[in-house]
């Protein structure tokens, strides 16, 4: 459709839908600031550093100072939404962000993310939690038990906030023919926010399931980066709308 056509039909107005159509079948997931139509086929479900780090009380963010405590629903959300898309054939992509336990990766002092990183910083000061936090092959560094890969999903390590820097996402995104993205995960304005941003740049369709993800610091954190990404960048929506959009009965699955 040009900038000038009218969509054909009533129902077309409030839902977005990318073009070329693809020829899969199409399904609406409810999300604001407009529905958005996509295929199951070229849909990714991200899940973004649900590691101890992040979403556990012990891990990184904890030990750094910031709030873990409502994490659980997150994690029980998020596992949901890991089903309902599995069941639908789309295809789960977890991300784990860190580092090896010496910090190579991680970058020197001539990097920013060696003096931004509240992982780094807090590890400068408590020296005693060198080569755990963010270390791979640590339980800080591990998936929470809750979500574990399965077979045919993708596990993607990760060095920096973006997934789509230095790491295998766009390329295999575009060996599968995936267009669209659907994010969960830890944090909404950190990790999620920054892959979300880069896709958009890339040309990706980023839907976020808001409660399904979580904030690094205060709750107007997880405000602003809803804000933006409803207003500048993607589309919010919630585990329920995704689970109706691909017909999953989320209620008759955990019986
Ligand atoms: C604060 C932080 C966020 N990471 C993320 N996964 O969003 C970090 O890694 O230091």
């Amino acid at each position: 459709m040009t900038l000038f056509e009218k969509p054909k039909a009533v129902e077309d107005l409030n839902v977005v839908r990318r073009e070329p159509k693809n020829s899969g079948e199409e399904t609406i997931l409810t999300a604001r600031p407009e529905a958005i139509a996509f295929t199951p086929q070229q849909t990714a479900l991200i899940v973004v550093d649900m590691q101890n780090a992040y979403a556990s009380q012990g891990g990184y963010l904890d030990l750094a100072g910031f709030d873990v405590s409502a994490t659980a629903p997150v994690i029980a959300n998020i596992k949901v939404a890991i089903a309902a898309a599995r069941a639908a054939g789309i295809k789960v992509i977890f991300f784990q962000n860190g580092w090896d336990n010496q910090y190579v990766e991680a970058g020197g002092a001539g990097s920013p993310n060696f003096h931004k990183s509240n992982a780094l910083k807090t590890m400068r000061k408590r020296p005693e939690l060198m080569g755990k936090l963010l270390a791979k092959g640590d339980w800080d560094y591990d998936l929470v038990d809750e979500l574990r890969p399965q077979p045919g999903d993708i596990v993607l390590p990760k060095p920096r906030y973006s997934g789509f820097f230095n790491t295998q996402l766009d390329s295999l995104l575009r060996s599968y023919g995936i267009h669209h993205l659907v994010f969960t995960g830890i944090a909404t304005n950190v990790c999620v926010e920054s892959t979300l941003r880069d896709g958009f740049f890339l040309e990706y369709f980023g839907v976020v399931l808001e409660d399904a993800t979580h904030q690094a610091g205060p709750e107007f954190a997880q405000k602003a980066a809803i804000y933006n990404i409803e207003t500048f960048f993607g589309w919010v929506s919630s585990v329920r709308d995704f689970c109706d959009a691909v017909g999953y009965d989320a209620k008759q699955n955990a019986a």
